[in-house]
């Protein structure tokens, strides 16, 4: 299991000079390890697997390729961002999945949360497999694994390991990051020149918006959560909670409520706004966020976002409420 194990001798990576060093180390181990061969990587744009592709890009260059699947539940602009960052700055092999409609379609009409987060999962892998069945001589998979990965579910993370593929797609594993913890991670990221947006990304579930949009997924009402999320991480930043706030979202329900705007009756869905810190995601405690900012939202939320007529905010700590809403 010694492959496994951080090894003791192993300083922390706190600063730019240590991570030029673990940076040159990976490349020289990963070079070793590759050779001339080709590495596939499922790239979400999350700062685990984008560490790990500017890290690969950097090593093998274009014999990387990696495979980024828009399923229609990202953030704003993340997509976008993933194809600046790494096609557009960094030169590399980037297949874009547009898999919106696929997965909208197959999620029509689900309501039950954890069917919806089978259905994406499953969808996922299948698109992954589709793609990496039309590259051709790949022999290796890099992935985002983090030491925390192994320490809480042992040596594989199952949706890290892209899980589920089929047997003749088994690939050797290629795992640059695999000793880091997460503050380690950032700190290999900024010196890879990644954007700051995407190397301090708040956490972001696998499903993502999918769980925030409830019940069944419409696309109108996921187009409400999106771009009220994207208000409400504006005027975070704005106010500079930014990086201060562990992880701050909107969710919308799947009923409406009555409202009025110009003089004329409305129906339409409330946002909700959840804003909480925590240290091991056990437990979290909401953030004090100062009610001036909370009127501003409200209303940039309900005059921008199309379909919304209030604004909630959520005081539960976990306990009782989880963090995520599904
Ligand atoms: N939309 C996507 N397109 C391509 N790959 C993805 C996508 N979503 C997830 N993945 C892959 O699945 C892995 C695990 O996803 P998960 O959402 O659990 O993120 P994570 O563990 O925080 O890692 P990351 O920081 O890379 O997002 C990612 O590291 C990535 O390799």
């Amino acid at each position: 299991m010694a492959d496994h194990k951080r090894p003791e001798s192993m300083e922390r990576i706190t600063t730019p000079a240590l991570a030029e060093q673990f940076i040159a180390e990976q490349v020289a181990a990963v070079r070793a390890q590759v050779g001339d061969k080709k590495v596939l990587l499922a790239l979400s744009g999350g700062v685990d697997s984008s560490v790990v592709a500017a890290l690969l890009i950097k090593a093998v260059g274009k014999q990387l390729t990696c495979v980024h699947v828009n399923h229609g539940l990202l953030r704003k602009g993340e997509p976008e961002q993933v194809v600046e960052v790494f096609r557009n700055q960094m030169d590399a092999n980037l297949v874009y999945v547009d898999a919106v409609d696929r997965f909208l379609d197959k999620l029509a009409g689900v309501a039950d949360p954890e069917t919806k987060r089978k259905i994406i999962g499953a969808e996922f892998i299948r698109v992954f497999e589709e793609e990496a069945r039309k590259l051709e001589g790949i022999e290796f998979l890099a992935q985002g694994t983090i030491y925390p990965d192994i320490l809480e579910s042992g040596p594989v993370k199952a949706h890290h390991n892209v899980g589920g593929l089929p047997e003749d797609l088994q690939f050797a594993l290629v795992e640059p990051v695999k000793f880091l913890f997460k503050d380690e991670v950032r700190v290999v990221g900024k010196a890879l020149g990644l954007p700051d947006s995407m190397v301090f990304r708040q956490p972001f579930p696998g499903p993502g918006l999918g769980v925030r949009c409830l019940g069944a997924i419409t696309r109108d009402r996921l187009e409400a959560v999106r771009e009220s999320d994207a208000i409400l991480r504006e005027e975070f930043a704005k106010h500079g909670l930014e990086g201060k706030v562990w992880q701050y979202f909107t969710v919308v329900p799947d009923f409406k409520s009555t409202g009025v705007r110009d003089n004329a009756r409305t129906f339409d869905w409330p946002v909700i706004l959840r804003a909480v810190n925590t240290v091991d995601a056990m437990t979290a405690t909401v953030e004090d966020v100062p009610f001036p900012l909370l009127q501003e939202i409200t209303a940039r939320i309900t005059s921008e976002v199309k379909g919304v007529n209030r604004v909630l905010f959520d005081l539960t700590p976990k306990p009782s409420g989880t963090i995520e809403w599904e």
